[in-house]
C-alpha cells in the first residue's frame, strides 16, 4: 500500500473539524487496507504514532537529527532550514517545503510504501550502540529521498509525535466498528482487554464479532485500569458496597500493572508505558516473591523516606523517568510494591472472578517480604471499625483508603462505584493545558497563566473549566515554558493556543456552576499542584467527573 493513500488521510482529516466525518474517513480507510499484517500497524499510523504506547521501543530522534536528514536528502543546509522553520512556524511545512525545491529525485526513486516506511521506522528504533545516530541519519534520509513533499511533512510528524488530525481513541473505536460492520462495544471490549487497537482491527476484520468477543486477556499487553469514584465517608462507602466491604490503604504512589511470564517480567505504568527498565530491582523481587508461573498482578509503587514514611508519587515518577545512572537511584530512592489485585494468573483469566476470590488468590502467590507485599487490608461491615482503620492510614502518612465491593468483578478502563476512595481533601483535577497567556512585566518571555480543559470522551476533544496562574514557582514557569512552546497551534496577541499534550494536576477551593465555559462549571481559585507525567491528555479528569465532584460537593455542604 502506498504511504501517499495515508498522507492523503491525513490531509482530509486536518480539514475538518468534524468528528463525524473525521470517522468516515479513518473508516474508508481502513477498509482499504486489504493485507491483514498490514492492519496491525495502519491503527497506530493514524494515531500519529509508529509503536503502541506500551512498546519499549522509541525511535530515539529528535528535532535536529531529522532536518540533517533532511537535509542529506535534499542537499539544503541544515542552517537553512532552521531558519525556513523559523518563518513557518512548523517543522512539517518547512520540510514540505524543501522538499519541494529539491532537485530532481533520483533516478532509482521508488514511491514509498507504507510497509517500506514502517520497517525502516522500526529500523532507526532499533538502531543502538555506537554509530547509532549515523544509521538513524542514513534510514532517513533515504525515506525522505523518495518522499513526496507531503509525505515528507507528514512522515516527520509522525516522527517527532507531532501529528494534529484530532483522531482520538475513542474516534479510532468508532471507525473500527463502522469499517468492519461490527459492534463498538465489542471492539471497545477487546480494546480495554489487550490495549493494541491492531490486534483488534485485524481480529474486527477477519473474524467479526465472534472473534471480538472471544478476546482474551493476554500475558505482556497491558490492561485498561479499573478505576475508582469518590465517597464522602466510611459509612457512605459501606452503603454503597452493600453493607460489607475490604477497605484498603490507598497508598500515594504510581500504579503498575506487573506482567511475568516465567522469568520475563514487563511492567507497565498507569498510563501503560512500558517502565521495565528503570526499575530493575523491583523487576528482580517480582521473580522471586511472585510464586505463579505466569501472571498479571496490579499495585501501588511508593517510595519509601525516612522511618518508612511514605514519599510523595512524584519521586516514583522520577525513577520512571531514569534511563541510566538506575543503580544510583535504587539506592536513592526505594521502591516498596503494595500489591492490590490479580488479573490472570496460571492460564486462569480472573477479571470475571469476585473480588474476595482474586485478594484471596493474590494472597496465596504473594511470597510477602518488606518490599512487596498485598495491600494492608480489612474487611469488615463496621463503620467504626472502618474510620479507625482510615484514621490510621492517614496517620502513617498515606493518602486514605479505598472501598472495594466484595462481589465485584474486574472491569477494565471503567470508572464506577465498585470502588471508592476516601480521602479527607476534596479530589484535586488533573486537567489538560489548553492553552496559556504570555506573562508581563517580570514573567516577560514566560508563559504564566494556564487555560485547562478536562476531557470529553464522548467528543474525543477537551472542554475548558479554568484558568490557573498561582502556585508556579519561576522555575516552574521557566520549565513549563519549554515544555509547551513546541505545542503552539496559534498564538492571537498575548494569548496561545496549545496542542492538549501536558496534564496538570490542580487544587480549588470550589467548583461552580459557570455560564463561561461552555462544560457549564468553572473552577474557583485554581491552584498548580504537580505535573502529571504519569497521565496522558485521554487520562485527564472527565467533564462528567466534574460534575460528579460538583454533586459530590454539594451533597458534603448539605452534610449528606
Ligand atoms: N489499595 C489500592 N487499591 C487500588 N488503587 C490504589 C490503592 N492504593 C493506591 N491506589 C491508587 O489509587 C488509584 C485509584 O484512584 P482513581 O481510580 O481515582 O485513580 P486516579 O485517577 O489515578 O486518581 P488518583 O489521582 O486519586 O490516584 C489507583 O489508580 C491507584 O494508583
Amino acid at each position: 500500500m502506498l504511504y501517499k493513500e495515508l498522507a492523503e488521510l491525513y490531509k482530509r482529516l486536518e480539514k475538518t473539524t468534524l468528528k463525524t466525518l473525521k470517522t468516515k474517513f479513518v473508516s474508508d480507510f481502513l477498509k482499504s487496507v486489504t493485507k491483514p499484517e498490514l492492519l496491525e500497524i495502519v491503527p497506530y499510523m493514524i494515531l500519529g504514532k509508529v509503536f503502541p504506547d506500551w512498546d519499549e521501543r522509541e525511535l530515539g530522534v529528535g528535532e535536529k537529527l531529522l532536518i540533517k536528514a533532511v537535509s542529506m536528502a535534499t542537499g539544503i543546509k541544515s542552517e537553512e532550514m532552521e531558519n525556513s522553520i523559523k518563518d513557518t512556524g512548523d517543522l512539517g511545512e518547512s520540510i514540505a517545503l524543501a522538499l519541494s525545491k529539491r532537485k530532481q529525485k533520483s533516478f532509482f526513486s521508488q514511491p514509498l510504501t507504507l510497509e517500506r516506511v514502517y520497517n525502516t521506522l522500526v529500523k532507526v528504533a532499533e538502531a543502538s550502540g555506537a554509530g547509532s545516530q549515523d544509521r538513524k541519519l542514513k534510514y532517513l534520509a533515504n525515506l525522505f529521498m523518495d518522499a513526496s513533499p507531503e509525505e515528507g511533512k507528514y512522515l516527520a510528524r509522525t516522527i517527532l509525535g507531532t501529528m494534529r488530525t484530532g483522531v482520538a481513541e475513542g474516534l479510532l473505536r468508532d471507525a473500527l466498528a463502522d469499517a468492519f460492520k461490527v459492534k463498538v462495544e465489542l471492539v471497545e471490549r477487546a480494546y480495554m482487554l489487550t490495549s493494541d487497537f491492531g490486534f483488534v482491527a485485524k481480529v474486527a476484520k477477519l473474524e467479526g464479532n465472534e472473534g471480538l468477543a472471544k478476546v482474551e486477556i493476554q500475558v505482556g499487553k497491558p490492561i485498561r485500569p479499573m478505576l475508582a469514584q469518590m465517597a464522602a465517608n466510611v459509612r457512605e462507602a459501606l452503603i454503597e458496597m452493600g453493607g460489607e466491604a475490604e477497605f484498603e490503604i490507598k497508598y500515594d504512589g504510581a500504579r503498575v500493572q506487573v506482567h511475568k511470564d516465567g522469568d520475563n517480567v514487563v511492567i507497565y505504568s498507569r498510563r501503560l508505558e512500558n517502565v521495565t527498565k528503570s526499575i530493575p530491582e523491583v523487576v528482580e523481587r517480582v521473580k522471586k516473591t511472585l510464586k505463579a508461573r505466569k501472571a498479571i498482578v496490579e499495585g501501588e509503587l511508593v517510595a519509601v523516606g525516612e522511618g518508612g514514611r511514605p514519599k510523595p508519587f512524584q519521586y516514583v515518577l522520577r525513577r520512571f523517568r531514569r534511563k541510566y545512572n538506575i543503580e544510583e537511584m535504587i539506592e536513592k530512592i526505594p521502591l516498596e510494591l503494595n500489591l492490590f489485585d490479580v488479573l490472570y494468573v496460571d492460564g486462569k483469566n480472573m477479571i470475571d472472578v469476585q473480588f474476595m476470590e482474586r485478594r484471596k488468590v493474590l494472597e496465596k502467590i504473594v511470597n510477602s517480604n518488606e518490599w512487596i507485599k498485598p495491600a494492608e487490608n480489612l474487611i469488615t461491615k463496621n463503620p467504626e471499625e472502618a474510620e479507625e482503620f482510615y484514621h490510621k492510614a492517614l496517620e502513617l502518612g498515606h493518602e486514605g483508603l479505598m472501598a472495594k465491593r466484595l462481589d465485584s468483578v474486574y472491569e477494565p478502563g471503567n470508572r464506577g462505584k465498585k470502588w471508592l476512595k476516601l480521602k479527607p481533601t476534596m479530589e484535586n483535577l488533573d486537567l489538560v493545558i489548553l492553552g496559556a497567556e504570555w506573562g508581563e512585566g517580570r514573567r516577560s518571555g514566560v508563559l504564566s497563566s494556564f487555560l485547562l480543559g478536562a476531557y470529553d470522551p464522548v467528543r474525543g476533544d477537551f472542554v475548558p473549566v479554568g484558568k490557573v496562574g498561582s502556585g508556579f514557582t519561576d522555575e516552574d514557569l521557566i520549565e513549563f515554558t519549554k515544555m509547551l512552546k513546541p505545542l503552539i497551534k496559534k498564538e492571537h496577541g498575548k494569548e496561545v493556543e496549545l496542542e492538549p499534550k501536558v496534564v496538570i494536576e490542580v487544587a480549588y477551593q470550589e467548583i461552580q456552576k459557570s455560564p463561561k465555559y461552555e462544560s457549564g462549571f468553572a473552577l474557583r481559585f485554581p491552584r498548580y499542584i504537580s505535573l502529571r507525567e504519569d497521565k496522558g491528555p485521554e487520562d485527564a479528569d472527565t467533564i462528567q467527573r466534574v460534575a460528579e465532584l460538583y454533586q459530590f460537593q454539594e451533597r458534603m455542604k448539605g452534610g449528606k
